[in-house]
């Protein structure tokens, strides 16, 4: 199995007078009752998780919840006050300053919702400025800011200043700049949420289009859980700084491991996230019939197909071969009924 890219452990970020002396006192465990009883905020609560190479974890929560405290720990912006972050195996809380700096310039790319463009700089010169206070020549950073302008779409606006840009067209500059230096990982704090819904989605696809050529990997802080089964591999769900659960879209809302969860789901619709291998039963090995589904395929796709079916339907995988079998009433309870956890 490869390393995780970042992996955090036991992380905690307590707001307060004397926020380690507290944990310590209190065995590196406190509940959330102490921490308010004795004034302290608790942002982040004992969390610890792996990111694997070019995955995509999605962080959601309310408002509150510890999202950004968290993106922050995981790039230092934030000192946590205890715990351990690890960035390519290396221990990054350990990091000098100088090392630090080094780090995020040449390996971490981050947007923000606020993207703070400099408005008298034209967009060139814009996603440039990394690579200008890197100290790469006028030539080169002009280059790599070409290609990178093109690659988010803006090719021939190079000129422009901010103003003269639309906020979609505004948020593509601010992540052509972070992609500039060529970030292994990438942290996005709600990149999305300023913009309207339908220009919001064009930035969803544009998003996941970069990744196929790219590759990184990318922790994702979102509130808008339609947006997270599109952009997510797996998706944390954090409450009061703890992450409640950690999965695919699909076991949160067909197993969730807490009320919580179950609350935070609740009005996700089945038949656009689940897949027709997770809803199937199995079946024994014999020649698929020839109007067999795709067991990846979202079960919305097939539904027309299995509830006006008089026998279950077969489902085949990537090399056609016979893997299960799907029912009107597997696809209904999935849709509406019983729970799929395992
Ligand atoms: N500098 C600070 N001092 C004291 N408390 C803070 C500080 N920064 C954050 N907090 C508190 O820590 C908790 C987590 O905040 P955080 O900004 O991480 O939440 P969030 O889930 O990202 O929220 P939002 O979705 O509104 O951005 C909140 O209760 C917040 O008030």
């Amino acid at each position: 199995m490869s390393e995780a890219k970042i992996a955090c452990r036991n992380l905690w970020k307590l707001y307060g007078s004397d926020p380690a002396g507290f944990l310590r006192r209190n065995h590196n465990n406190p509940s959330i009752e102490t921490i308010r009883a004795e004034g302290y905020v608790p942002a982040v609560r004992n969390v610890s998780f792996d990111v694997m190479p070019g995955e995509i974890l999605v962080v959601m929560g309310l408002s509150g919840s510890g999202k950004s405290t968290l993106l922050r720990c995981l790039a230092r912006l934030i000192e946590p006050t205890s715990g351990e972050v690890m960035f390519e195996g290396r221990d990054i809380l350990a990091a000098t300053e100088h090392e630090l700096i080094d780090l995020r310039r040449h390996k971490m790319g981050m947007v923000f919702q606020h993207f703070a463009l400099l408005p008298h700089r034209t967009v060139l010169d814009n996603v440039a400025f990394p690579l200008q206070v890197r100290g790469t020549d006028r030539q080169k950073r002009e280059r790599r800011a070409r290609e990178v302008i093109e690659l988010v779409g803006l090719k021939g606006r190079e000129g422009y200043y901010p103003r003269e840009l639309s906020g979609g067209q505004q948020q593509r500059v601010g992540i052509a700049r972070s992609l500039a230096v060529g970030p292994d990982v990438w942290f996005l704090d709600e990149p999305f949420s300023a913009l309207d819904p339908l220009i919001r989605r064009e930035m969803q696809d544009e998003f996941l289009r970069l990744q196929k050529v790219l590759n990184k990997t990318i922790v994702f802080i979102t509130h808008d859980f339609d947006e997270a089964i599109r952009v997510a591999d797996r998706i944390a769900i954090m409450k009061d700084g703890v992450v409640e659960q950690l999965g695919t879209a699909e076991e949160l809302v067909t197993c969730p491991a807490t009320p919580y969860v179950a609350e935070f789901t609740r009005n996700v619709s089945h038949d656009r996230l689940l897949s027709v291998r997770a809803v199937m039963a199995p079946a024994s090995s014999r020649k698929p019939d020839a109007a067999a589904v795709q067991a990846q395929a979202l079960i919305a796709s097939v539904a027309r197909q299995v509830l006006t079916s008089e026998r279950p339907v077969d489902v085949i995988d990537d090399a056609g071969a016979l893997v299960g079998t799907l029912t009107r009433d597997g696809l209904i309870d999935a849709l509406y009924g019983k729970e799929q956890c395992a």
